[in-house]
């Protein structure tokens, strides 16, 4: 709560006007039994008209206060919780930016997007309403015991006699409420990951007849969800029921002894009567205790769940040495691998394992293997999506682990084995590569990937819409976009993991060629033998391990395994 709660800080003088705002509707509450009380003996009693209009008339103008204040005061509470969560969800969302790969794998997606949404408006609603209402129950609470005190303290006693019992008992309940709602927030997130899975899946649930399938699976997890907040929301029904016994009990006695000490003599009945009014609106405003404690338990077990994205520690970028710039004798997009073992964090098989090689500034290396041998993973170490295990990797005849990492990032052009397009026109699209190209470097990139033709064959050419993750495109104009994309970032390393794999052999042939063009180093994942003959050389992975290295006429020549995927490519020559 503490971390989330700083960020209330900047807000802090709207909070604290919304909060004396609320006060000041409290203190009327308050005094309106006295002012009736007055209007009652002063004026009705003693028959005193002119009483009964003076103090009718502070009563009206109080309530006109208190009516100004309130309003006022939803003003404050409002700018204050919203304020807090726009900063919030972008803290939030800025340390997710910032996550290391190994990061996103522990959180899933759909639990990042509870914590961003559902988690963030807990919390806020929180606040808002402790602004405006929710801290007025147990202010009323104390301000009550003390008027009951200022009239009569004997009695007044009565009514804290139960306190210790209910602070125990409302502690206890909170610590319940947080772990039963700290459950329920996993259950959001699990609901949110089957249906972000459906959704996304929606072509392949049609095609293989599994609606039916789906929807129980949806069904399931929406049930464990309602299981999960009843259970959460029964137990929190006990706060009611037990607050309200040990008060009548506390009521009992105040009536008991206090009829006795008017029996005596020693109180006036006056006091009795306005001791057990303060103890029912005590009563009263225990009754929100209930909603208090289900909302903070709630907002606590999201708090939580904030405080674990925010208080992430991302090794790679802190692993980041501040030596900026590269070495004196470096090449652009010259590339060691030496000695190279990984793991997956968390994981204890070996993905690589002593893997070297070099690739010239300017070479273009092929990379080979088959499904599983650890092509994707062995590229993804240069720009530091996850770092070595063992060995080291040298970009311009430094080690990544000493670039600054922006840096080191900003030279490579990196095109995934899945084509991710994002909402936005089609320049948008390639652009985001660099947002401050010019038009003609997007044409340039567009041309070199061989896109250019098919995007200006479209009626609203580098203006269309693509849709949600390119639904409308093509998976060959989706690679291709991608393509010109890493293109226009114009890095001295361009890495391409099978980014061709849904084009046809003349589209294919064309855009190599167009690549030869190309000064940076290139890598090339590929599975065909006729791609990989265009390279300098080729690495062929097995298992992890370098099986073979060297030109298409050598391989063909020395390696058992490459002659294998030739033949059954009917590629030998
Ligand atoms: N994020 C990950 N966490 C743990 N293990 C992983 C992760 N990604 C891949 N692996 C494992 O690492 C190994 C190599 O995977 P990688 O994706 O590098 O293979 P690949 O050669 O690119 O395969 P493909 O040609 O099918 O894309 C596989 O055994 C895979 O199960």
């Amino acid at each position: 709560m503490k971390v989330i709660f700083s960020y209330v800080k900047p807000y802090k003088w709207t909070a604290v006007i919304a909060l004396c705002l609320m006060l000041m509707e409290l203190f009327v509450e308050l005094i309106q039994p006295l002012i009736m009380a007055k209007i009652i003996d002063d004026g009705v009693r003693a028959q005193n008209q002119q009483m009964i209009i003076q103090w009718g008339a502070v009563l009206l103008i109080l309530s006109f206060i208190a009516f100004l204040a309130g309003v006022i005061n939803s003003y404050f509470s409002s700018h204050t919780a919203q304020s807090f969560a726009f900063d919030l969800r972008n803290a939030l969302f800025e340390k997710i930016q910032s996550f290391t790969l190994a990061n996103y794998q522990k959180f899933s997606t759909a639990s990042l997007i509870t914590r961003l949404t559902n988690d963030v408006t807990q919390v806020q609603t929180v606040l808002f309403m402790s602004l405006r209402i929710m801290l007025r129950a147990p202010l009323a609470v104390v301000g009550s015991v003390v008027m009951a005190f200022v009239v009569n303290a004997k009695l007044a006693l009565f009514l804290v006699i139960g306190a210790p019992i209910i602070f125990v008992f409302l502690i206890f309940m909170v610590a319940k409420g947080v772990s039963y709602f700290g459950k329920v927030q996993k259950r959001v997130d699990r609901l949110n990951r089957v249906l972000q899975e459906n959704l996304q899946a929606m072509r392949l649930v049609k095609a293989y007849l599994r609606g039916k399938y789906e929807a129980s699976r949806f069904e399931q997890v929406a049930s464990h969800l309602k299981v999960d907040t009843v259970k959460a929301l029964r137990t929190m029904e006990y706060i009611m029921p037990v607050l309200l016994f040990v008060m009548n009990m506390s009521l009992l006695a105040v009536l008991w002894f206090g009829t006795k000490q008017v029996a005596t003599g020693t109180a006036p009945l006056g006091d009795i009567v306005a001791i057990v009014n303060y103890a029912m609106r005590i009563t009263g405003s225990f009754s929100m205790f209930a909603f208090i404690i289900i909302f903070y338990a709630r907002a606590k077990a999201s708090a939580e769940r904030m405080t674990e994205v925010l208080a992430v520690d991302n090794e790679v970028e802190s692993a980041s040495s501040s030596i900026v710039g590269a070495s004196s004798d470096m090449k652009l997009g010259e590339l060691v691998f030496h000695n190279v073992s990984f793991q997956y964090p968390g994981t204890d098989a070996t993905v690589l394992s002593n893997v070297s090689f070099q690739v010239k500034s300017g070479e273009k290396l092929a990379i080979m293997g088959a499904t599983g041998a650890g092509k994707s993973t062995l590229l993804q170490l240069i720009p530091r999506f996850y770092d070595v295990t063992e060995g080291q990797i040298y970009v311009e005849g430094k080690d990544v682990q000493q670039w600054d990492l922006q840096e080191l990032r900003d030279i490579i052009g990196y095109v995934p084995q899945q084509s991710l397009l994002f909402t936005g026109s089609i320049a948008d699209n390639v652009r985001w590569g660099d947002t401050k190209a010019e038009m003609d470097e997007v044409l340039n990139a567009t041309m070199q990937a061989q896109i250019h033709a098919s995007v200006e064959d479209f009626p609203s050419g580098y203006d269309t819409r693509v849709g949600q993750k390119g639904v409308n495109l093509s998976g060959g104009q989706k690679q291709r976009l991608s393509i010109a994309r890493a293109l226009l970032r114009k890095g001295h390393i361009l890495m391409l993991d099978d980014s061709t794999s849904a084009l046809d052999v003349k589209t294919e042939q064309a855009l190599w060629d167009a690549l030869s063009e190309e000064s940076a180093t290139m890598l090339v994942v590929t599975q065909k033998i006729r791609t990989a003959k265009g390279a300098d050389h080729i690495l062929l992975i097995d298992e992890g391990k370098v099986v073979a290295y060297g030109s298409h006429e050598d391989l063909v020549q020395t390696s058992e395994l490459y002659q294998k995927i030739a033949i059954s490519q009917q590629e030998v020559k």
